[in-house]
């Protein structure tokens, strides 16, 4: 640094006094001749300019140190007229590459006032000129590629580029002078979070997010944007600068996957329920709440087609809550008492059409629809609907209906619903092919195990059922009170000889429904074969099944019935036997019955006989 203000202090002398002062200001100085020839420089300069001495600068012209010739011209004009020129400079390294220079270059005068020679003083800013030129372009391409708008202190509109216009549809014409909250929504700006929001921002805090504004056009406008507050030179907050970029479609996707995943939830669960307990009803059930949150409908519900000899109706097993008046609620409550579910049978409104047509019903404007039917007193208002009839094999076999949407009815929400309509499709046509498979078991079942004839259990049911005895091998804690009793027709054969056949069969039915009427529901009533009938009677002594099978005798002579204008009367031979522990098998225990039976036939029939 010495040998700088040394060098500096041989040349100071032309420079006059003032010059002095300059001399451990850390600046680069050289003297230029009237020609532009260095007469000297100091060693800052020198190392500026990539000179290893000072000295090696001598008689090198100005010229040298510019890059455009032209342009240096010009400018040595200049300072030659006198005038104090200062700004930044870009000039020409020793190596060819490129110095930035803060620099003024000023006339010096001699005695006579005359020009003598040009005193440049310079400072090296070509690190802060690279990275204000970078900053400068990143600054460019972002404003290319994002919208932005600036804001005063305030929040009123200064100005906004051509991508922030094209975003919000406006002109700047219609933006500049407007307040930010001219491209909010109306809740957004009444909430309180907004009011924060400003504050934080007028204080000097930038603020960064996902943003919802409105376009001219009303449509929501997704950005993603950072407020960045700029100061001025003294540090005094003069203007807000907002870089948004437009997410609205990535937003939309984003909404749609998430709801698609809670739809696929919804049917995932649906199906479960389904697939486990085969209940439709709580499956619908299970569907129609998130499909409800999901639609943000106010009301709605989920019908199924039952097609009955009295015409189509619609079974309701899931619906909203309708509990809107007292009388309302107790015929919501009695329905369900009655058919665990709701049941329209009228389809000839506007919810029927759905089925009656088989067609999507969506209507904005209820009241003006022209086949609407007046609601029932204390209805809520509808304002709008969306009817989807759930298809099966092009046959309606139910329907969605949703109502009050805030955003109205459209046809994507109708897309956005045609998983969860093909699936309730499977779901019913599912349901009704168990119905009728299950119908046809039972019946299977049924015929397998019972008499065709009296509808009885038969031998094979009966046996089963004796066999799933709980205390079979356990006599003594109690199958002593279990008895059983065979009750055989008197002279079956006279009654088919005198009546026909048919009469035999007619009797046999009567026979079945009085052992019916005449013993307890825990009893259980078989027919053996033939006119063979046998009666298990649980948890009963044997005096009390014989005064039983007594009684059931007794009612049996008093009973006839009517055969072809004939009054048929009959009696029966009744054998009872209590189980008893020597007993190796169920059939020693009939055989025991057996042996009581044919005791009371032969002492005379139409009488009880027990052990
Ligand atoms: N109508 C009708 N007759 C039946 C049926 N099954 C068996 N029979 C008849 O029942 C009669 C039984 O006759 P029997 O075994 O001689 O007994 P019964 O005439 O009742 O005489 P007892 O038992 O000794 O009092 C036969 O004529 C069978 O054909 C049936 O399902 N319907």
């Amino acid at each position: 640094m010495t040998t700088q203000h040394n060098n500096y202090e041989q040349h100071i002398v032309s420079f006059g006094d003032s010059s002095q002062l300059l001399l451990d200001s850390g600046w680069a100085m050289a003297e230029f001749d009237l020609s532009g020839n260095v007469i000297s420089a100091n060693q800052q300069f020198a190392n500026l300019m990539g000179f290893s001495h000072a000295e090696e600068m001598a008689n090198i012209n100005h010229s040298q140190f510019v890059l455009s010739h032209g342009y240096g011209d010009v400018f040595w004009q200049d300072v030659l007229a006198g005038n104090i020129t200062c700004g930044e400079f870009k000039r020409c390294h020793h190596d060819d590459c490129v110095v930035w220079l803060h620099a003024s270059y000023s006339p010096v005068l001699n005695k006579n006032n005359e020009l003598q020679s040009i005193l440049m003083m310079a400072m090296d800013i070509t690190q802060e000129k690279l990275m204000y030129v970078e900053y400068h372009a990143r600054l460019q391409a972002l404003d290319s590629a994002q919208g932005v708008i600036e804001f005063d202190k305030n929040g009123f509109i200064l100005c906004a580029n051509d991508n922030y216009l094209a975003m919000t549809g406006y002109t700047e014409r219609e933006l500049v002078g407007r307040h930010h909250a001219f491209l909010c929504a109306k809740d957004e700006v009444s909430a309180s979070g907004y009011k924060r929001f400003w504050k934080a921002l007028r204080s000097g805090e930038g603020w960064k997010g996902r943003f919802k504004r409105i376009r001219k056009n009303g449509q929501p406008l997704w950005i993603q944007a950072n407020y960045n507050p700029i100061f001025d030179s003294e540090g005094r907050l003069c203007r807000i600068v907002k870089y948004a970029h437009d997410i609205t479609e990535h937003v939309a996707n984003e909404k749609k996957m998430v709801q698609q995943r809670a739809l696929l939830d919804i049917l995932l669960d649906a199906q479960n329920r389904f697939l486990h307990d085969h209940d439709l009803a709580s499956a619908c059930d299970h569907v129609f709440t998130p499909l409800l949150n999901m639609t943000q409908c106010e009301f709605g519900f989920i019908g199924i087609v039952q097609d009955t000899e009295g015409g189509l109706s619609l079974h309701i097993p899931a619906i909203s809550n309708i509990s809107w008046n007292d009388s309302v609620t107790q015929w919501f409550d009695e329905q369900m008492r009655a058919n665990n579910a709701l049941i329209f049978h009228r389809l000839d409104n506007m919810f029927g059409q759905v089925i009656t047509h088989n067609k999507i019903i969506c209507v904005n404007d209820v009241p003006a629809f022209p086949g609407k039917r007046r609601f029932p007193p204390g209805h809520p208002p509808l304002h709008n609907f969306l009817g989807i009839p759930i298809v099966f094999n092009q046959q309606p076999v139910g329907m969605i209906a949703l109502a009050n949407r805030p955003q109205g009815m459209d046809d994507d929400l109708v897309a956005q619903l045609k998983p969860i309509v093909t699936t309730l499709g499977t779901l019913i046509r599912a349901r009704s092919l168990e119905d009728k498979r299950s119908e046809m078991e039972d019946r299977l079942r049924f015929n397998a195990t019972h008499d065709g004839l009296t509808r009885l259990p038969n031998r094979i049911a009966f046996f089963e059922s004796l066999h799933a005895l709980p205390d079979l091998n356990l006599p003594s804690q109690g199958m002593s009170r279990h008895c059983l009793a065979l009750v055989d027709v008197d002279f079956f054969k006279r009654i088919n000889d005198k009546y026909g056949h048919l009469a035999g069969d007619a009797l046999l039915q009567e026979l079945a429904r009085l052992l019916e009427t005449h013993t307890r529901g825990t009893d259980l009533v078989a027919r053996l074969g033939g006119e063979e009938f046998i009666v298990l009677l649980r948890d009963v002594t044997t005096r009390d099944a014989c005064l039983a099978m007594e009684r059931l005798r007794a009612a049996i002579a008093a009973y006839s019935f009517d055969w072809e204008a004939v009054s048929v009367s009959f009696t029966v031979s009744i054998g009872v036997a209590p189980w008893q522990p020597e007993f190796a098998s169920m059939d020693d225990w009939v055989q025991r019955a057996d042996t009581n039976l044919y005791q009371a036939k032969s002492a005379g029939r139409n009488q009880v006989c027990g052990p």
